[in-house]
């Protein structure tokens, strides 16, 4: 658990008040799906490079493949969240561990139709 605070702490670029990790309490991994959401990319038109998501988003992967099972980390859905748009999803989506996305002020407009097809990027 503390390796995981340390990636997050190192990653966020903020003294993270508390990472509360249940991991041993999951029964069932097909019901968790993990969300990767910078504070500072939430609601503020700025978004992580796709280079930045897939760097975090390997690295909770690596977690749970360590820390819970390979299987499980393979399986379990990791999404972005922050400032999505129609512009930036297929890069994001391109990313190996970026798997969905956790959707805000783009769900409201037009463009939120190719951020749901973007999850046929990496089937394409
Ligand atoms: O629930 C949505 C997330 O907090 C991201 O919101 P956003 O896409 O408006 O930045």
């Amino acid at each position: 658990m503390q390796t995981l605070y340390r990636i997050l702490k190192y990653h966020l670029k903020v003294s993270a008040e508390m990472i509360v990790c249940l991991t041993d309490k999951i029964k069932d991994w097909t019901n968790v799906v993990v969300a990767y959401e910078p504070v500072w990319a939430i609601g503020t038109g700025k978004v992580a490079s796709p280079a930045q998501a897939q760097e975090v988003h390997a690295n909770l992967r690596d977690w749970l493949k360590t820390n819970v099972s390979p299987e499980v980390a393979e399986s379990t859905r990791i999404i972005y969240g922050g400032s999505v748009t129609g512009a930036s999803c297929k890069e994001l989506a391109a990313q190996p561990d970026v798997d969905g996305f956790l959707v805000g002020g783009a769900s409201l407009k037009p463009e939120f139709i190719d951020i749901i097809n973007a999850a046929t990027v990496k089937s394409a």
